[in-house]
């Protein structure tokens, strides 16, 4: 049995997580945080993760950017581990995520589908063959309107796995509006649409001489994330020190 802390348990990822851990004898929410509570959840909830004082295996978060440093205060302190599902952190963040990695077990992923984890591993082979023919490449996410972050972060981590691959001189192009020059070769463009209900949509454009290959993923419902973060916690508890992502999870 997992017992997990679920960091940001009132929003919506939160509480799609929490109605699977409610149906998997495997894993049990022993206490959230979140700073506004309306007293519907069965386990105890904390405004403050510093606060918090249920022992757990691991936490799960989905909460916000201006949450994580005092989330990664505890998680060095308690010596407990962390799945990091929060997008839009700063660099500074980032780079922190990675020192406590050194003393604590922290998984972070972006994107935590099966789909997207694996379309991943695909976009390096692509990259690899498209561009060096000269073929552009451009990225389009979809989300709701609710979204605070732009682009999502895994528009950024589908760019990050081609870059792995590419020349040193590619770089990101969020935004053509200054322009008045041709399309450089060596950007990566990334747009963002925000609308409505959409759950999450990426694309990828190679898009050469007369011919385009996209590849996309679509998640219907915020469970495909969901099932993927309680899998991912499952994985972690009991992890030595180090930093994990989903690929070792599907692996
Ligand atoms: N990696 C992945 O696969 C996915 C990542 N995400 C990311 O997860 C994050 C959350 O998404 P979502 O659930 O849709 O967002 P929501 O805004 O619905 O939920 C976030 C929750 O965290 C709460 N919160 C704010 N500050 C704190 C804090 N200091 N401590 C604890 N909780 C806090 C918010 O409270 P309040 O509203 O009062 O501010 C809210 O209840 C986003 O960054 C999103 O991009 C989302 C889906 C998939
Ligand atoms: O905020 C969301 O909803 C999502 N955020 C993640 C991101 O920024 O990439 C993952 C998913 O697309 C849903």
């Amino acid at each position: 049995m997992t017992r997990a802390i679920m960091h940001g348990c009132n929003g919506h990822m939160g509480r799609v997580i929490t109605g699977i851990c409610d149906n998997d004898k495997d894993i049990e929410i022993v206490a959230g945080v979140d700073p506004f509570d309306d007293g519907h959840n069965t386990y105890p909830v904390f405004s403050s993760i510093k606060d918090c004082n249920i022992e757990a295996d691991v936490i799960i978060d989905f909460a916000a950017a201006k949450a994580i440093d005092a989330l990664l205060d505890y998680v060095e302190e308690k010596k407990v581990p962390v799945v990091v599902c929060t997008t839009g952190l700063s660099d500074e963040q980032i780079a922190r995520i990675k020192d406590v990695s050194t003393r604590v077990a922290v998984l972070k992923s972006a994107n935590m589908s099966l789909g997207i984890n694996t379309i991943f591993k695909l976009l390096k082979e692509a990259a690899k063959v498209f561009a060096p023919e000269g073929f552009d490449i451009e990225i389009v996410e979809k989300h709701h309107n609710k979204k605070i972050d732009a682009p999502s972060g895994t528009a950024l981590a589908l760019a990050d796995s081609m870059k792995e691959v590419l020349d040193d001189d590619y770089f990101y192009r969020y935004d053509r509006s200054q322009l008045r020059e041709k399309r450089n070769p060596k950007e990566i463009g990334i747009s963002a649409v925000r609308g409505g209900t959409i759950v999450g949509e990426h694309e990828v454009f190679f898009a050469g001489e007369d011919e385009v290959i996209e590849i996309k993923h679509t998640a219907y419902s915020k469970a495909v994330f969901a099932k993927g973060a309680v899998s991912a916690a499952k994985f972690l508890k009991g992890k030595g020190a180090g930093l994990y992502d989903m690929g070792d999870v599907i692996a």
